[in-house]
């Protein structure tokens, strides 16, 4: 239990409205993978999970059996690969966390998953869309600049897309951030609060150390690349193995808890994702990582991205150069291949 308290810990010190629902499912599509299973039992263990729903094309019961052996009180389901099974795993969810797709290789770019993970995403929201279309969807599968934007396309598709209610999952950035800051100031991680802006892959992720406890550290390229490049560290280290997955489950866990916090009435929950976002709309970019106000009906408030220095605002310039790219790439492929 050490490892969900401190992932959850943040939470149980504020207080909760009335008027809260503590009546959580949750959905994962995807569940048997790498980072499907520990994120499945890092869920059983928050007890604001009242229901989980593992699903997955191969292996969804096997690991849900396992898991639902775990001595707390939600219940757990694993549901059989097939449409009906994935839209029982999704009837009346609240949060749905997608990390269904290949990882990179060593070598690879996220970018370079887009024509595996494409097609599954967008097959994967068209379920969504049709059996829980309210739920708050969260998109950990790769490329994420791109997935996220092929999830709304669908949404809008069928007409149900609510962009308060979708986000890919950046928080593995801000954790890295914060471990790596913590390696080099000799500090707690937990004190070390780096706003990370931008998107979720080499230079699109744009950390701001001058919003941090150490400015200084805004001129370290080193750390600077280290935090833009923290999945090639590990794609490498596994060698052909696959990409982080422990580490994502954490940051994953870490999303949905605040997700469902934010949806049982705590106040203030703030937590970075990739949402349609308006701070940049006007240079044509319609989604957007930066610091995000979590409420009972999703984003709350996007938060600015505040002030930057030179070195950051040169980050962000070629930030915004790659992220238009990807997003535009996601919008293209569900006009050119719509869900059938
Ligand atoms: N957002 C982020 O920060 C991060 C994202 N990722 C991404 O997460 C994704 C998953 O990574 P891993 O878990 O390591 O991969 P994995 O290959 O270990 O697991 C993926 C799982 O998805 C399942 N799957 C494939 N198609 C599916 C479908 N149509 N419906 C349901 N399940 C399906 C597979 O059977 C497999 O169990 C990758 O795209 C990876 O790049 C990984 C780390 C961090
Ligand atoms: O690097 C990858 O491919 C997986 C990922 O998104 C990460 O670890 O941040």
């Amino acid at each position: 239990m050490f490892a969900a308290r401190a992932v959850f810990a943040a939470g149980q010190r504020r207080a909760f409205s009335a008027s809260a629902r503590n009546l959580s499912k949750v959905t994962v599509l995807g569940a048997a993978g790498g980072i499907g299973q520990p994120l499945s039992l890092l869920l059983k263990l928050n007890p604001r999970v009242t229901e989980l729903a593992l699903y997955d094309i191969r292996g969804g019961p096997g690991v849900a059996a396992d898991v639902s052996h775990v001595n707390t009180k939600s219940t757990v389901k694993g549901y059989d690969p097939s449409p009906a099974g994935l839209a029982a795993a999704l009837k009346g969810s609240d949060v749905v966390v997608i990390p269904a797709g290949v990882p990179r290789k060593p070598g690879m770019t996220r970018d370079d998953l887009f024509n595996t993970n494409a097609s599954i995403v967008r097959d994967l929201a068209k379920a969504c869309a049709e059996s829980s279309p309210e739920a708050n969807i969260l998109i950990i599968a790769n490329p994420v600049n791109s997935t996220v934007p092929i999830v709304a396309e669908v949404f809008k598709g069928r007409g149900v897309y609510n962009p308060k209610r979708l986000f890919g999952v950046t928080t593995l950035d801000v954790v890295r951030a914060s471990r790596f800051v913590s390696e080099i100031k000799g500090t707690d991680p937990a004190d070390e609060h780096i706003t990370v802006v931008g998107g979720h892959s080499g230079v699109t992720i744009v950390p701001l150390f001058s919003q941090s406890n150490h400015p200084d550290l805004t001129s370290n390229a080193e750390l600077v690349n280290r935090v833009q490049f923290g999945g090639d560290e590990v794609v490498k280290a596994k060698d052909g193995a696959g990409s982080a997955t422990l580490s994502m489950a954490m940051a994953g866990a870490r999303m949905a808890d605040a997700v469902l916090r934010a949806a049982q009435g705590e106040k203030g929950v703030v937590e970075p994702s990739f949402v349609d976002s308006p701070l940049y709309k006007d240079q044509g970019i319609d989604f957007f990582a930066s610091k995000v106000e979590l409420g009972p009906n999703g984003v709350e408030k996007i938060l600015p991205v505040g002030e930057v220095d030179a070195n950051e605002q040169k980050l962000l310039e070629a930030c915004l150069g790659d992220l238009k790219k990807n997003i535009a790439k996601g919008v293209a492929f569900v006009e050119s291949n719509p869900p059938k």
